[in-house]
């Protein structure tokens, strides 16, 4: 059976439901979340809220009328649903393709379980090909740069792209990431990095993974 990208990416979301408790759920941002959002929609009588992961996701909650609950009121949860732009069979993640890594990273930290949904093309032996998003205090941009060079990276500036928490984007191609926590803990010391888009250092516990035979559940 043939199946588009979309249509895998759906069938996760759907199967993603299975996964939420009552109360209150950490909810994650790009067009899979925004599909597990819409499924999310005719169940919400069942939970209390939904922390958002960004400004697009909290419009979207609220346009399906699920009530948006800041995460300083939320306190720890159960569950946090996400995409990622890739997933390792060890469970660590490459995100923020859609900019929004640093509030994900917060609300998966309060969650005790990350559930990644993700379609086929994310599952990769190595991070790396996909460029490694990395959030920056703006003043802070070249300084980065030239640390992410000496790492042996590619950074490369997301341009007309502001951070909804004011920041910049930059994105590093290049890297073979065969340590993604070693690597996650070294970018997280260079002054001006506010967020890397490695997930390892806490990675997703679950990952419902959609194929055209169906949806296949990762575990560690
Ligand atoms: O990290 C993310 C946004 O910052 C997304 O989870 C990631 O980019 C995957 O997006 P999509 O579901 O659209 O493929």
């Amino acid at each position: 059976m043939s199946m588009s990208q979309d249509e895998m990416k759906q069938a996760v979301a759907r199967a993603a439901i299975e996964h939420v408790p009552a109360g209150i759920i950490g909810v994650g941002t790009g067009s899979t979340a925004n599909y597990f959002i819409d499924e999310l929609a005719h169940i919400k009588g069942r939970i209390d809220g939904a922390v958002a992961s960004s400004v697009a996701t909290a419009e979207r909650l609220k346009k399906h009328g699920i009530r948006v609950i800041d995460l300083n009121e939320a306190g720890e949860m159960e569950v946090y649903v996400d995409g990622a732009d890739e997933i390792t069979r060890h469970m660590a993640m490459i995100k923020g393709g859609g900019g929004a890594l640093t509030r994900e990273k917060i609300v998966a930290a309060c969650a005790k379980k990350f559930v990644c949904i993700v379609d086929q093309t994310k599952l990769v032996d190595v991070l790396g090909k996909f460029p490694l998003p990395i959030e920056v205090i703006p003043m802070a941009r070249s300084y980065v740069a030239r640390q992410l060079v000496k790492l042996g990276g590619n950074p490369v500036l997301r341009a007309g792209f502001t951070t909804d928490n004011g920041n910049v984007i930059l994105d590093v191609h290049g890297l073979n990431i065969l340590d993604p926590v070693a690597l996650e803990t070294e970018l997280n010391q260079i002054v001006g990095v506010v967020t890397n888009g490695l997930f390892a250092r806490r990675g997703a516990d679950v990952c419902l993974m959609g194929t055209p035979e169906g949806v296949q559940t990762l575990t560690r």
